[in-house]
């Protein structure tokens, strides 16, 4: 049997997609049974880097949800409107979903699901976290038997190649970020990758994978990478760390019902942990696990070939379970959450900092700092103290030993009183 897929977008992913499946050849022997049947566009008149009849592309997406004769459709359009829409009405119309929009899945998952679950359909997202990395399916299925305290990763391809080019390179924020465009990772607004938004939308649907409570987005402390400078990389690598968004999602396992931390913010890491390596568009999550212990995925997070290998493999195992069981849902490929997760205040955190400060070049500034971070019981374990830098003002770093967030925050306050501070320009936590 012939299964009909209608693809929704034929950018990048959507492009990768038609690939994959005009070349089945070594792949897996479900491919052939699948057919793309219609694809949807906002131009016809685009050139297109994959060849595809002009017969079947249309910029009327409502008339492929809507097509009596399509078992799957794949929504690669991005954005929240219309792909929402879409989606929904070709779930209303009995169709599975396939989509790599994390945007929708973090701010509609409840709608979705509820009415996937209503008419007894797949909605599957494997390529809406980490790209081509298979994490979502080991959410999902492999590490079903452990019950999980941490998941950390680098979630965010386009930041995660930025940092890596201002690291090794010295390379310049704004021209990296044109070129993570040009490759196709990058957003089609790239402020969703700078300023965190997209790392929070992959650890929304990571974490509730993990933890097994829905999380909402607004309930995720967010921090983007636009306040790293080179500086702040010179010190860190004279530190002996790195610096990556990371997203860290952990839950204390050991006490009933304690909430979940969960937070996206720019990171030092020590050189030595399994995440500093992790280096260009390459994405990597780390999960703790009872009984498995510690397990680290690791691969492209983004990218047309990569993220299009996510969605194939989505379709494979939609097709697969209609043919093994068609007429009920495969529990392992659903997400059956109803809840939503106790989310802790990010005051509660407890974390190493690092923070630049430019203060004035005068005696007695280092103890005015000392007193103010005692004050508020935050122990310091490294302190650099650069010569002046310019006009009477002097760099100073220091690097916390675990402390509280809310602690921390009050000595910050009270620093930034100090007749001796002039800036602080960047304040990260350390892991
Ligand atoms: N790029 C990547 O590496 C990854 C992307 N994703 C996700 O995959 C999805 C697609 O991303 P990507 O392929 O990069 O996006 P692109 O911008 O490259 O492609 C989007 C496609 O959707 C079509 N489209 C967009 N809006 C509309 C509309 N209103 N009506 C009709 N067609 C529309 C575009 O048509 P036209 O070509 O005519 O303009 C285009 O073909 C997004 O949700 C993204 O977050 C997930 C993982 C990685
Ligand atoms: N813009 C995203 C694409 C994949 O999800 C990224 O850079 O990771
Ligand atoms: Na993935």
């Amino acid at each position: 049997m012939t299964y009909k897929v209608g693809l929704l977008g034929l950018g990048t992913v959507g492009a990768g997609v038609v690939k994959i499946l005009q070349n089945p050849k070594g792949r897996h022997p479900l491919l052939p049974d699948l057919q793309i049947t219609h694809v949807g566009v906002r131009s016809l008149t685009k050139a297109r880097d994959v060849a595809i009849s002009s017969d079947i592309v249309t910029d009327d997406l409502d008339s492929i949800v809507n097509d009596p004769e399509i078992d799957i459709i794949v929504e690669v359009i991005g954005g929240i409107e219309p792909a929402k829409s879409l989606i929904l009405k070709a779930i209303a119309n009995g169709k599975h979903i396939v989509t790599a929009n994390k945007a929708v899945i973090a701010r509609y998952g409840n709608e979705i699901f509820t009415a996937a679950k209503q008419k007894g359909v797949y909605v599957m997202l494997e390529a809406a976290a980490c790209g081509g990395i298979p994490v979502i399916q080991a959410l999902k299925q492999s590490l079903g038997g452990n019950r999980i305290s941490e998941l950390t990763g680098i979630v965010n391809g386009t930041t995660n190649y930025i940092l890596s080019r201002m690291y090794f390179e010295g390379a310049d924020f704004e021209a990296t970020l044109a070129e993570a465009q040009k490759l196709g990772y990058a957003e089609a607004d790239p402020t969703a990758d700078v300023d965190g938004y997209d790392a929070a939308d992959k650890m929304a649907i990571l974490a509730s994978l993990a933890f097994g409570d829905r999380v909402k987005l607004e309930d995720i402390y967010r921090e983007g990478i636009r306040a790293i400078t080179s500086a702040d990389i010179g010190y860190a690598k004279e530190l002996g760390f790195t610096i990556k968004l990371l997203g860290i999602a952990k839950r204390d396992v050991t006490q009933e019902d304690s909430p979940l931390e969960i937070r996206v913010h720019p990171t030092m890491i020590p050189l030595q942990h399994p995440l500093a390596n992790i280096h260009g568009v390459t994405n990597a999550v780390r999960i703790e696990g009872d009984p498995i212990g510690e397990v680290v995925f690791s691969g492209p997070g983004a990218g047309s070939g990569a993220t299009a290998s996510a969605v194939v493999a989505d379709i494979i195992n939609i097709v697969a379970a209609l043919k093994a069981i068609p007429n009920n849902i495969n529990q392992l490929m659903g997400c059956s959450h109803e809840h939503y997760a106790e989310i802790a205040p990010i005051a509660n955190t407890v974390t190493q900092f690092y923070a630049r400060l430019v203060t004035h070049d005068q005696p007695g500034v280092i103890g005015d700092l000392g007193n103010a971070f005692g004050k508020h019981q935050v122990s310091l374990k490294a302190i650099l103290q650069k010569n002046t830098i310019h006009d009477g003002l002097a760099e100073i770093v220091v690097v916390t030993q675990q402390v509280s967030e809310l602690n921390f925050q009050q000595a910050i306050a009270a620093i930034r009183d100090l007749p001796t501070l002039h800036s602080i320009p960047t304040i990260l936590r350390v892991l």
